[in-house]
């Protein structure tokens, strides 16, 4: 066991995707890696405890709004035969929570790193998104996998479900800013909501997510290809899909339509929808600036702007 160990995570951002992943359908996601979680374990001399936004006191007190973070650490702990060893845990997080930018996820990999580390066992890629898939089954119910995959990787990803997880030839170059509706998106819900049209309108439904799917590989034949201007219409194609989906809101069409209205190539909004965080596309440094005042203008209660460029795949 270690005295104290760092475990890490960044922020994620759906580019194409969102939802239709859950049915199958490949998703294209960023990391955002300067957009940090961090947890840090330390060797006490008794108890088990955790500090973090929600909570501060023992382990064995976590509510349930934390269930997914509770089982987690538990399965790890008989995992490790640590279930008596005292610790203290700090998680500290740049993270916007419940605003569709995997804050969950980007925990419970942080946690999972630590923890390997704490009890100074080798964790493999495969391994940590199978654990961490164990704390999003409580918090989201039906996790595709995209959110750990992508808080827990350096390089913008490309995903089918139980299939592909793999780096995704990225040649654009460009700004994608990000904004912050300001309501909570409750990735949890907006997938039930999503499960239930499933059910009850089966036909339009597969239409919507098929066709998601469709724009995604459009969207990876964009990025190879620096085809920006195109990119920037399919992200709008996939907003009217995913509203069609009813995981889109006012205050995240307002936000989309000011985008657009201020220079964006395209807009939607990223993640689970129903509030949360929107992304738009810009060419030039000048337009994302201009869009990002106009966004803040507009009501966005958080704005980050990530430079997307040529990113260089490994030997
Ligand atoms: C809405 C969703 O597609 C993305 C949440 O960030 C859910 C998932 O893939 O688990």
């Amino acid at each position: 066991m270690k005295k104290s160990v760092i475990g890490k995570s960044n922020a994620k951002i759906i580019l194409l995707g969102d939802h239709s992943v859950v049915y199958g359908q490949p998703a294209i996601a960023l990391p955002l890696t300067s957009v940090n979680t961090t947890v840090t374990m330390t060797a006490t001399a008794a108890g088990q405890t955790i500090a973090s936004r929600y909570f501060d006191g023992p382990i064995a007190q976590l509510n349930s709004q934390l269930a997914g973070v509770v089982k987690l650490i538990t399965t790890l702990l008989e995992r490790f035969d640590g279930q008596q060893t005292p610790f203290h845990m700090a998680i500290t997080s740049d993270l916007p929570a419940e605003r569709g930018m995997g804050s969950s996820a980007a925990v419970d990999v942080a946690i999972t790193r630590a923890m390997y580390r704490f009890f100074d066992r080798p964790l493999t890629r495969d391994e940590l998104l199978e654990t961490v898939a164990i704390g999003e089954k409580i918090t989201h119910g039906n996790p595709s996998g995209i959110d750990a995959a992508t808080s827990s990787s350096a390089v913008p990803i490309w995903l089918i479900p139980h299939e592909t997880i793999s780096q995704i030839p990225f040649h654009l170059t460009g700004y994608l800013v990000i904004a912050d509706s300001g309501i909570k998106g409750q990735t949890g819900q907006a997938v039930a909501a999503v499960a239930r049209r499933h059910t009850t309108q089966p036909d339009t439904t597969n239409r919507q997510i098929e066709t998601l799917g469709q724009l995604s590989y459009a969207a990876r034949d964009c990025l190879a290809a620096n085809e920006m201007t195109r990119l920037g219409g399919i992200l709008d194609s996939a907003q009217e899909q995913l509203a069609g989906l009813g995981v889109s809101s006012p205050e995240l069409d307002h936000l989309i339509t000011v985008a657009r209205a201020n220079g964006a190539l395209g807009a939607k909004l990223t993640g689970g929808g129903m509030g949360g965080c929107m992304i738009a596309l810009c060419a030039t440094a000048a337009s994302a600036t201009a869009v990002q005042h106009a966004l803040v203008a507009a009501g966005a209660t958080a704005t980050w702007t990530e430079v997307l460029h040529h990113e260089e795949e490994p030997a």
